[in-house]
């Protein structure tokens, strides 16, 4: 689909392959998406501007780079699952929380948090959340953070569906959207089949 780049890595397609599967402990969910989350980082992470800098070898002097700041921001609660992932790669980077609950009757997201770093104007800043299933959610952080002044901003997921990428790119067309899987559509409730359930339950022992 158009805006969105699926990673495919056979590793990434293990850990996404635990993450969906109901054998997988609660432990072992945390992990997987953990080391998901770095991989997608990674690729995320691929385009960053980086500054010139001088290095010094044992030989010689030599030109190396480094990456700018960056911004991240984790949709809650399930997008914390993906934020140490961006620092071990990103050490400094500046984090960011949004609170987004969906509620499951109406499937629109309610919002009841927010903390935002200054950084948010002046860096690329990639949204993290697992699950892009209407995209309500994550169309409501991205419409925020535009609000408060974010111009480059990356959309940073593990699974998405059909109807999700849809409607933030309706919503944002110039936003990236970078996933592991894009699954075959939602069912009646909502929910991304045929997905790993829910995200944030499975993350934090709510299920
Ligand atoms: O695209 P949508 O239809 O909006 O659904 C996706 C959202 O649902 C989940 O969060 P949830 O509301 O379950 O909150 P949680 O992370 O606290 O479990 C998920 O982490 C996304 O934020
Ligand atoms: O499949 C889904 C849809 C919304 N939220 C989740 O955690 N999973
Ligand atoms: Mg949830």
């Amino acid at each position: 689909m158009e805006g969105l780049r699926v990673i495919e890595h056979p590793v990434l397609a293990r850990a996404l392959t635990e993450l969906r599967s109901t054998d997988t402990s609660r432990a072992a969910f945390r992990a997987a998406m953990a080391e998901a989350s770095e991989m997608l980082a990674y690729e995320a992470l691929r385009d960053l501007p980086v500054h010139e800098v001088e290095v010094q070898t044992p030989l010689e002097a030599t030109t190396g780079a480094r990456p700018e700041r960056i911004t991240v921001i984790a949709v809650l609660r399930a997008g914390l699952g993906m934020v140490d992932a961006f620092l071990r790669l990103m050490p400094d980077a500046a984090v960011g929380h949004l609170g987004m609950r969906r509620n499951e009757e109406t499937l629109q997201p309610e919002d009841y948090y927010e903390s935002l770093p200054e950084s948010l104007a002046s860096t690329t800043v990639f949204v993290v959340d697992p699950m892009l299933a209407t995209g309500g959610s994550s169309s409501a952080a991205l419409r925020r953070l535009r609000a408060a002044g974010a111009r480059d901003l990356r959309l940073v997921c593990l699974v998405a569906a059909p109807e999700g990428v849809a409607a933030v790119r309706e919503q944002d067309p110039h936003v990236p959207i970078i996933a592991a899987a894009l699954d075959r559509g939602l069912d009646e409730r909502g929910y991304i089949r045929p997905g790993l359930g829910d995200a944030g339950d499975r993350l934090f022992g709510t299920e």
